[in-house]
């Protein structure tokens, strides 16, 4: 027998009060130890779909399973593997940091918890903050305690919901360092983000929701492969003047002796933009063809799902 998937969704509708579907029939399987990207536009039923293998929302039919067990039938168990980083922090502000992990702990049964509190305070760099309350912390902070909060239990599955909207950098580094390493010691990883640059970085297959369906899930080099977009950099030996009208929509950029163009593939095949190149009063000296990047993929693909 194959062993069970970390997540296995199948034919899961939702409805809310109005009737509206927020998830029309969402098939979505993810393997233990996969890095996996949930993308899609703001609406688009991520939450829903987060929201209902957390519990936290009932479907209104289909299957939705953790580790073979199901969200509401075998809630206990299917809850015992997941761990779901929210967008927002519901806490009482009164507590400090460490006595809102040990309550998060025992919630889950964990009354001996704290070697692990330890060293997800002292990974996610909270170490010096474990006496604070929760009201006293920077928005940043706040994050890695959303964080840790959804690892008391060591899951070994983990739903990140938008977990660095508004997070500097640096944060954000961190974050990732720590959530790479997590899933190199076998875990699963499931990333909702709107920074797709940070899902082509870290995610090695994603699943594109629009309007509660699936449109795009493959691997990232296989969605990047299928991009219709090439970012091509020419330099020429001199100011090559004016481009060809045709090709002039797609300059995104010039310098003295330069020009980027940003071309649909579909609409102007790179034989023939190079034949228009090679036409200039200019000689070309140098190309340089951009990989298409995750955001031009997204575009693509959410342009063919309407
Ligand atoms: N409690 C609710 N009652 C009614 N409609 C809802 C409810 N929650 C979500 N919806 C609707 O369901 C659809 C999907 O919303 P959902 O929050 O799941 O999308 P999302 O992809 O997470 O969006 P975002 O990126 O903005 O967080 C939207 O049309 C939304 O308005």
């Amino acid at each position: 027998m194959n062993d069970p998937l970390a997540i296995h969704v199948a034919g899961l509708r939702k409805a809310y009060g109005s009737g509206h579907l927020a998830l029309a029939g969402v098939n979505l399987d993810v393997h233990a130890g996969e890095f996996f990207g949930l993308l899609g536009p703001n609406g688009a039923g991520k939450s829903s779909l987060i929201n209902i293998l957390a519990g936290i929302v009932r479907r209104t039919s289909g299957v939705a399973e953790i580790f073979g067990f199901d969200v509401e039938r075998d809630f206990y168990q299917s809850r015992q593997l997941l761990g779901v980083v929210p967008q927002e922090l519901a806490y009482d502000p009164f507590f400090t940091v460490r006595e809102f992990l040990r309550m998060q702990s025992g919630y889950f049964g964990l009354r001996h918890n704290d070697d692990w509190l330890d060293e997800l305070m002292t990974e996610l760099d909270l170490t010096d903050k474990a006496s604070t309350n929760l009201r006293a912390l920077s928005g940043g902070m706040k994050r890695r305690v959303l964080i840790a909060q959804a690892l008391v239990h060591k899951p070994p599955v983990v739903v990140l919901d938008e977990p660095t909207a508004g997070v500097d950098v640096e944060l954000r580094q961190g974050l990732w360092r720590f959530m790479r390493r997590y899933n190199a010691e076998g875990n699963t990883v499931i990333l909702t983000t709107h920074y797709l640059e940070e899902a082509e970085e870290l995610c090695a297959r994603i699943a594109i929701l629009q309007q509660g369906r699936i449109i795009a899930l493959d691997r990232k080099d296989a969605l990047l492969r299928a991009s219709n977009w090439r970012v091509l950099t020419v330099t020429f030996d001199h100011d090559p003047g004016a481009l060809p009208p045709d090709l002039v929509e797609s300059m995104i950029g010039a310098g003295e002796n330069t020009r980027v163009l940003r071309i649909d593939a579909r609409r102007h095949p790179l034989g023939a933009v190079l034949a228009q190149l090679q036409s200039l009063p200019a000689q070309i000296l140098d190309l340089h063809l951009q990989e298409p990047r995750l955001e031009d993929a997204f575009t693509d693909i959410l342009g063919q799902g309407r």
